[in-house]
C-alpha cells in the first residue's frame, strides 16, 4: 500500500516536472522573443530627429526621445520578467513541493475533496491549473496551523474552514520522492527533527518546509501596528520574521517593496548569518541596519559609542543610564522643544570672512518675530528664508569691499574664462539644479557663450557680483543646513534645565549627582563622543527643532533583541519611522545591556500604540539546542520554568575546573580537537573583547579565527569572539571561555551566561579556572557533567 501510494505521489511529480520543463521552454523563447525586439527597438534610435533650432522643434525631439526610452523600458522589463521566470522555474524543478494536503473546504456547495501541493512558490500551467502553491497562500497556511479534522484559516475575504483529511510530507532530490510520510500533527516531528539535526553552517537557512504553529501566527500577522513576540533564546524569533518578510512581500506584491521593510538587528555579524534566507525563498533582501550604524551615519563628527564599549562600560551609572534611556525622558526633551517656540534656541553668529555679518541676536529675534501659531519647523524655515534674504541683500556692500578687488586682480585666465562663460549664479540657487541646466543646455546644442560686455565698469561688475556670490555661498548652504542652530549648547542646555522637566528623585537622582553628570557630559562633548542613550537624545532634539517627519516610506520596521533598547530609543524609532508597522522580537532573559528595567519595556513601548493594534505572541519552544543544553541554559536563569527543550537528544554539558588557567588553556586546546574531529564548528566564546584577544594569543598556533569587530565576517571553522557579538547567532559547539568563579558571580551576568550557552546546538563545554561560578554549583548534578581540568 505504501509502496502504491509512493508509485502515484512520483507520477504527479513526474508530471509536474514535465509541465515545468515545458513552462521553462515557453519562459526561454520569451527571452529570446524580447532579446530580438529589443535590438529592433534600438535601431529605432536612427529615427529619432534632432531639431533644436525651434521651441517646437526642441519639445518634437524630447518628445521621441522619451518614447524611444519607453518602448526600450518595455520590453526589457518583459525580458527581466521573463528571465525571472525562468530563474524560478530552475529552483522549482529541484523540489517543486514539500507538502500535500487534502481538504473539504466548508464555504464550497459542493464539499468535494480539494489536493493541494505546498512548495517555495505556486506553479500553473497554461491552462491555469494550479500544480503547486505558494507557501504563502492562504490555502496552505492549512497545513501549518492545525492537524486533521477541522482547522480555520485567513483569507483575503475572511475567515474559512476546512476539513483536513490528508496531510503529506514529502522529501524530494534530484526529480525523485525520496521520503514520504503522512502525518495527523501540525508539523510532523520527524520532519523538524530531521530539519534540526543537520551540522550549523556560517548561514541561517528558511524553515518553510517546517513551520510552527505559533510562528505561522507570527509569519501572517497582517492587523496589528505592533507585534510583540517574546521567546526563548533559540525559539525562531528571528527564524519566523525573516519568513515573515517573506510572506509581506509575497501578499503586498506589487505595493510591497523590499526597499520599504528595514531590520534593525543586534551587530553586523547577525546581518551575514541571515542574508541567505531571503534570496532562499526566491526574495530580496530588507534593509539591515545596526542602531548605531544609523545613529552614527546621521552624526558622523562624532564618535558615538560602540557595541563594545557599551557593553563594557555598562553599569557604571546605572541610575543615570535608566534616567536617559526613559519615556519619561522622551516626554521630557518633547516639552523642552515644545518650550521653545517661546524662547531659548542657541543660535551661533554667522561669520564672514572673520566679521560677524548676522549675530546670534538678530537669528534669534528672526526666529522669534513670527507668532505663537508657528511650530519649530516652520519656525526655522521661514528664518532659513530670511536669512538667505538677509545674504543676498549683502551682496552689494560686498562687491565694493577691498578684497574683492583683489580677487578680481588675481584671477587666472582659466578662472576667469569659467567665470565668464558659465552664465548667471544667484544666491541661494541649487547647485546641482545650475549643472543639470547647464548638461541639458549642452545636450540641446546651446552650450554657454562666451559674455561681451558694454564697459569695463560692467565687466568688473559682473565680477565682482561674482566673486562675492561664491564666497557667501558655503554660508548660504550652512544656513540651508540649519547650521547656525547651535545644538551641542542646545544640547547642554535640555540637560542642565531637565530637573524642571522630569522628577531626578523618581530615579533616586540627587540635583547634585544629575549636576556633577551634566559636567562629565560637557567634557565628553567637547572630545566629541557620545553614549548610545545620549545619541538617541541628540538625534531626537535636532529632529524635533529642524521637523526632520522620519522617514516617511518605510512600511515595516522589524527589531531583533528588541531588550537590549531602551525606551527612548524605541520612541524614537517610532517617531522616526512614523508610517511603519513593528514587528519587535525579544527575550527578556538575554537583556545584556539594560538589564533590570528591559522587563517594563513591553508596557512602555506598547503604550506608544493603539491597544486594539498590539499583538502579543510567546514562543515557548526551543528548537536551536539539544534537550540537555536547554535544561541547562535554562536552569540558570531564575524564570526560566516556561521554556520547553525540544525532544532532540545529546550529550550533558561539560563544566571543566581546572587548577590553573594554564591547565584551562590546555583544556581549550584539547575540546578544539575533539570538536573538529567530531565535525563540530566551535565558537569560544569569552565575557570580554580583552578576553577574546588574550586567549587568541594563547591559541595562536591553532586554526582559528577571532572575530573582534562586528563588522568582521563570520568565517567557516573555529571562532573565538566576546559574548556581545554571539547575540543571535549559533554554533555546532561552544566553549565558554572563564566560566567559573572570578567571571560569573554576579548577578548581572547571569543572564549573559545564559545568552552564551544557549549559542550551542549539539555540544556545550565550559572551562574554567579556581572556584566553580556559584551559579552553576546551584544547578541540579543531573543537569551537566564536572570534570577536573587538567587535559593530557
Ligand atoms: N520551525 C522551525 N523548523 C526548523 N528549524 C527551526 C524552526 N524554528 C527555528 N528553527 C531553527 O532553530 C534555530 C534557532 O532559531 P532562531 O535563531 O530564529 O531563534 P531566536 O529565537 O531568534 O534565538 P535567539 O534569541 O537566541 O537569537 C535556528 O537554527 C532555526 O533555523
Amino acid at each position: 500500500m505504501a509502496n502504491e501510494q509512493k508509485v502515484r505521489e512520483q507520477e504527479y511529480l513526474d508530471q509536474t516536472l514535465k509541465q515545468i520543463d515545458l513552462a521553462q521552454l515557453e519562459a526561454q523563447e520569451e527571452i529570446k522573443k524580447s532579446k530580438g525586439s529589443l535590438s529592433d527597438v534600438a535601431s529605432g534610435w536612427d529615427d529619432v530627429r534632432v531639431k533644436t533650432s525651434t521651441y517646437s522643434g526642441i519639445v518634437e525631439t524630447a518628445m521621441s526621445i522619451r518614447q524611444q526610452q519607453q518602448a526600450i523600458e518595455e520590453r526589457q522589463s518583459a525580458k527581466s520578467r521573463a528571465e525571472d521566470r525562468y530563474q524560478t522555474l530552475a529552483k522549482q524543478k529541484e523540489k517543486p513541493y514539500f507538502a500535500r494536503i487534502d481538504f473539504i473546504d466548508d464555504a464550497e456547495e459542493k464539499r468535494e475533496k480539494e489536493t493541494v501541493y505546498i512548495g517555495l512558490a505556486s506553479f500553473a500551467d497554461d491552462d491555469g491549473k494550479f500544480w503547486v502553491y505558494d507557501w504563502r497562500t492562504p490555502v496552505a497556511s492549512i497545513y501549518y496551523d492545525g492537524g486533521l479534522g477541522k482547522v480555520d484559516y485567513q483569507t483575503p475575504a475572511g475567515k474559512q474552514t476546512a476539513d483536513v483529511t490528508l496531510k503529506r510530507q514529502f522529501e524530494i532530490e534530484k526529480g525523485v520522492i525520496v521520503t514520504l510520510f503522512d502525518t495527523e500533527e501540525a508539523i510532523g516531528d520527524a520532519m523538524l527533527l530531521n530539519a534540526l539535526s543537520g551540522e550549523s553552517t556560517t548561514k541561517m537557512k528558511s524553515i518553510v518546509t517546517t513551520i510552527q504553529k505559533e510562528q505561522n501566527k507570527i509569519i501572517r500577522n497582517t492587523d496589528a501596528d505592533l507585534l510583540f513576540v517574546q521567546g526563548a533564546a533559540g525559539s525562531g524569533k528571528t527564524a519566523a520574521i525573516m519568513q515573515r518578510v517573506a510572506y509581506l512581500l509575497y501578499r503586498y506584491r506589487g505595493k510591497l517593496n523590499s526597499g520599504q521593510v528595514v531590520m534593525f538587528s543586534p551587530n553586523q555579524l547577525f546581518n551575514d548569518y541571515v542574508d541567505q534566507v531571503l534570496p532562499e525563498l526566491g526574495e530580496q533582501n530588507l534593509v539591515q541596519l545596526t542602531f548605531y550604524q544609523y545613529a552614527s551615519h546621521r552624526l558622523p563628527r562624532f564618535e558615538v559609542q560602540t557595541l563594545e564599549e557599551r557593553f563594557e562600560s555598562n553599569h557604571q551609572n546605572e541610575k543615570i543610564e535608566r534616567l536617559l534611556g526613559s519615556l519619561d525622558m522622551f516626554k521630557a526633551v518633547r516639552a523642552y522643544a515644545e518650550d521653545l517656540n517661546q524662547s531659548g534656541l542657541k543660535v551661533r553668529n554667522l561669520n564672514f570672512r572673520g566679521d560677524v555679518l548676522l549675530s546670534k541676536e538678530k537669528i534669534q529675534s528672526i526666529y522669534y518675530q513670527y507668532n505663537e501659531n508657528y511650530k519649530l519647523s516652520q519656525r526655522l524655515e521661514a528664518t532659513q528664508e530670511s536669512l538667505i534674504r538677509s545674504l543676498r541683500s549683502q551682496v552689494g556692500a560686498q562687491m565694493k569691499q577691498d578684497w574683492v578687488e583683489l580677487a578680481i586682480e588675481n584671477l587666472s585666465k582659466q578662472e576667469y574664462d569659467e567665470m565668464v562663460g558659465a552664465g548667471q549664479v544667484r544666491l541661494g540657487d541649487d547647485e546641482v539644479n545650475d549643472a543639470g541646466d547647464l548638461t541639458r543646455l549642452h545636450q540641446l546644442g546651446e552650450g554657454p557663450k562666451e559674455r561681451t560686455f558694454a564697459s569695463d565698469k560692467q565687466e568688473r561688475n559682473f565680477l565682482a557680483k561674482k566673486i562675492v556670490t561664491q564666497a557667501l555661498r558655503p554660508l548660504a548652504k550652512r544656513v540651508r543646513r540649519a547650521g547656525f542652530i547651535n545644538i551641542n549648547a542646545q544640547f547642554v542646555d535640555l540637560l542642565r534645565a531637565l530637573p524642571k522637566y522630569l522628577s531626578l528623585a523618581d530615579y533616586q537622582i540627587s540635583e547634585a549627582e544629575w549636576r556633577t553628570y551634566v559636567d562629565a557630559f560637557v567634557a565628553s562633548l567637547k572630545e566629541k563622543k557620545l553614549s548610545l542613550p545620549a545619541t538617541t537624545i541628540y538625534l531626537y532634539l535636532y529632529d524635533l527643532i529642524t521637523g526632520k517627519h522620519g522617514q516617511r516610506e518605510i512600511r515595516y520596521l522589524f527589531i531583533d533583541e528588541i531588550q537590549d533598547y531602551t525606551p527612548f530609543q524605541l520612541a524614537f524609532l517610532k517617531f522616526s519611522f512614523p508610517n511603519a508597522k513593528f514587528t519587535v522580537l525579544g527575550d527578556l532573559n538575554q537583556a545584556i545591556f539594560t538589564q533590570d528595567w528591559a522587563s517594563s519595556l513591553e508596557e512602555d513601548f506598547a503604550s506608544l500604540f493603539d491597544p486594539d493594534k498590539v499583538d502579543f505572541v510567546e514562543l515557548t519552544q526551543t528548537y536551536r539546542s539539544t534537550k540537555q543544553i536547554t535544561d541547562f541554559s535554562k536552569g540558570l536563569l531564575r524564570d526560566g520554568k516556561t521554556i520547553e527543550a525540544f525532544n532532540r537528544s545529546g550529550d550533558l554539558p561539560v563544566m571543566k575546573l581546572a587548577k590553573t588557567e594554564g591547565q584551562a588553556i590546555d583544556e581549550v586546546k584539547a575540546q578544539l580537537i575533539k570538536n573538529a574531529q567530531d565535525g563540530e564548528q566551535t565558537a569560544i566564546i569569552t565575557q570580554t573583547l580583552a578576553e577574546a584577544k588574550a586567549l587568541a594569543k594563547e591559541l595562536a598556533d591553532q586554526k582559528i579565527t577571532l572575530i573582534r569587530s562586528e563588522n568582521q565576517r563570520l568565517a567557516p571553522g573555529a571562532v573565538i569572539l566576546p559574548s556581545y557579538l554571539a547575540k543571535g547567532l549559533e554554533f555546532d559547539a561552544v566553549i565558554v571561555w572563564q566560566a567559573d568563579a572570578s567571571h560569573y558571580s554576579e548577578e548581572n551576568v547571569r543572564r549573559l551566561l545564559y545568552t552564551v550557552t544557549s549559542r550551542a546546538m549539539h555540544r556545550l563545554t565550559l572551562i574554567g579556572s579556581g572556584q566553580l561560578s556559584p551559579m552553576i554549583e546551584e544547578l541540579p548534578k543531573s543537569l551537566y557533567k564536572l570534570e577536573d581540568g587538567h587535559a593530557k
